[in-house]
């Protein structure tokens, strides 16, 4: 039977594909998160997840899938990904605060070749539209020191103290949060992966 590894080391990823109901197992790539001069947002966060679904090829066995995503905010010509230091934070936060940005989710599923190279891949990009409210230094400062913001694209966890920014969402909330369940759910069934409690043989 096909298995299926999901090539993230996010906590959050793999919490949204245990709640779709999926058996799964995790390993955390490796990969140079840097765009290439002109590459665009979509160019670059489609590629980032074909490359760590990719670079999970070699653990894995013949016909097994392998799902590998990226999540970064688009907002002018930027793209804001984890912040480096508060002074990048801070920077990120005046970005986004009082206006609109798009948050891109990509996912890329890869299937092995007996050469241990790719057999097929599919991929899929979730855009959503996200409003903050005016944010005061003081808020940035604080929202700083609750530790959230390291780590997650653009400084901000919608799944955490950072919903109280938002004013407006317009597209996936579980596709800021980096995984798209809707979109997720659909891709891994179009190549024949079942949610556990649709799977006949384990009534
Ligand atoms: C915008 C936003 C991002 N995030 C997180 C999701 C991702 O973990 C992270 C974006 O960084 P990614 O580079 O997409 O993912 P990652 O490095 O954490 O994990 P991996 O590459 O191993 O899959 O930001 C939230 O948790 N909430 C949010 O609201």
């Amino acid at each position: 039977m096909m298995a299926l590894c999901l090539a993230s080391g996010s906590p959050r990823r793999r919490e949204l594909l245990t709640a779709l109901g999926y058996s799964f197992t995790a390993i955390t790539t490796a990969i140079a998160e840097v765009p290439a001069a002109g590459e665009s947002a979509l160019d670059y966060v489609n590629r980032l997840a074909r490359e760590k679904s990719e670079a999970a090829i070699a653990q894995q066995k013949p016909g097994d899938w392998i799902l590998g995503s990226d999540t970064l905010i688009a907002l002018d010509d930027k793209i804001l990904e984890k912040p480096n230091d508060v002074e990048h934070f801070c920077w990120m936060m005046q970005q986004l605060s009082g206006r609109k940005h798009w948050v891109h989710t990509a996912l890329a599923l890869t299937e092995v070749s007996a050469a241990h190279d790719v057999a097929a891949q599919q991929q899929r990009c979730v855009t959503t539209e996200v409003s903050f409210k005016r944010l005061t230094d003081a808020e940035i400062m604080h929202y700083w020191h609750t530790g959230e913001p390291q780590g997650k694209a653009g400084g901000y966890a919608i799944q955490g103290f950072a919903e109280r920014f938002v004013t407006r969402l317009n597209g996936s909330y579980s596709g800021v949060i980096g995984l798209p369940l809707y979109e997720t759910e659909q891709l891994l069934r179009s190549v024949g992966f079942l949610p556990n409690w649709e799977r006949v043989d384990e009534c």
